[in-house]
């Protein structure tokens, strides 16, 4: 099993910047790369916040979250990553990108780096067919907002490596997560799950079945769920609830799992959630 002490974390966005921030606390070097410095300086603050967070509730010291922050290197530049042993890619859940990205990182890192992809619901088996190390490619699913959710869905494409797999359940466990061993179809078992509840709110909403706030509180109080699901999707970011379901309508060819009409128009007049300040409700 190859040593891991330097982690490459492609994309600082809502996900990226929570893995960084787990693999610096859990003594990792992170090299967290983007496409764009605005990207970066948002995901390096959401980190500090993250980890003053921590320090706040004690559970961590001032000292630890200084040591953590120390082992986070920003950069745009891709070739730095050539250092990294490892790779977690969490940029933007469309195959394309994902796929150049995967091409790229198989340039880059050293011949015996594994690559993981943090992405919701895409193929792994088909992110893997693409570059020239497929036994090192695998899912590394975290969960939003990553410090705090403890599953870590392990996805095994039809090429990975049982190395591969026992190197990423071991890191998981090192990253203070639990690792569920789950298989390579569309939206994994949490999106393919999850995902259609999310969107079938969405049509309660369209329909004039409920208010979001009324929705919401329904499966607060109905069925203790910490978030109701529409401040869920505005959480996750609309835009990525809808890839995830274009994902799992293409993957599995069933209209059930169409996008509602309204999620669709939300992402397209930008109202993406949290990130963007406005979805379902709106965030000063
Ligand atoms: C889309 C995919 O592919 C997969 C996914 O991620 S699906 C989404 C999965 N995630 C969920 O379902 C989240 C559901 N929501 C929750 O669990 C909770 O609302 C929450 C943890 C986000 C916030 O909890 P809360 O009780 O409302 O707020 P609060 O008491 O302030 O926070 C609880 C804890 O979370 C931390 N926290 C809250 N929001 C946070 C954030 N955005 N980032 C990091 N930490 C956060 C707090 O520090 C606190 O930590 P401790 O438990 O260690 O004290
Ligand atoms: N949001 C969630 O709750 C969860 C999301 N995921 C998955 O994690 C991944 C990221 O999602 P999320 O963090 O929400 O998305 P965000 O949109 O918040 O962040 C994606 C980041 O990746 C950047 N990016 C895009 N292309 C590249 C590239 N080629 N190289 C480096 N960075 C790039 C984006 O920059 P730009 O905006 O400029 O393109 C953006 O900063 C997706 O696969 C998603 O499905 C998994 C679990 C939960």
């Amino acid at each position: 099993m190859p040593e891991i002490k330097t982690i490459a974390v492609l994309g600082a966005g809502t996900m990226g910047n929570g893995i960084a921030h787990v693999c610096a606390r859990s003594g990792f070097l992170v090299l967290l790369c983007d496409v764009e410095q605005g990207f970066l300086n948002r995901g390096l603050a959401a980190i500090e916040k993250n980890l003053a967070r921590e320090v706040a509730k004690e559970k961590i010291t001032p000292q630890q979250a200084q040591e953590a922050r120390e082992r986070i290197a920003p950069t745009l530049d891709r070739d730095a990553l050539a250092v990294c042993d490892f790779a977690i890619e969490a940029a933007t859940e469309k195959f394309d990108i994902k796929s150049a990205l995967f091409g790229d990182l198989d340039r880059i890192l050293p011949p015996e780096a594994i690559l993981a992809s943090n992405t919701s619901s895409i193929s792994i088996t088909k992110l893997a067919a693409q570059i020239s190390r497929p036994a090192q490619v695998i899912g590394m699913h975290f969960f939003n907002p990553v410090p705090v959710m403890q599953l870590v869905e392990v996805i095994r494409g039809m090429q990975t490596s049982q190395s591969t797999f026992d190197t990423v359940q071991s890191l998981a466990k090192q990253l203070g997560k639990t690792p569920v061993e789950v298989n390579d179809a569309a939206g994994f078992v949490s999106n393919r799950v999850l995902m259609p509840l999310i969107n079938e709110a969405i049509f309660a909403v369209m329909e004039g079945v409920a208010t979001p706030e009324a929705i919401d509180q329904v499966f607060q109080l109905g069925m203790a769920h910490p978030m109701g699901p529409l401040t869920l999707a505005d959480f996750i970011g609309l835009d990525v609830c809808l890839d995830i379901m274009r994902v799992l309508v293409e993957g599995t060819g069933d209209p059930k799992y169409r996008p509602c009409p309204l999620l669709v128009r939300m992402v397209d007049a930008g109202w993406l959630g949290r990130k963007s300040g406005r979805g379902f409700y709106s965030y000063a």
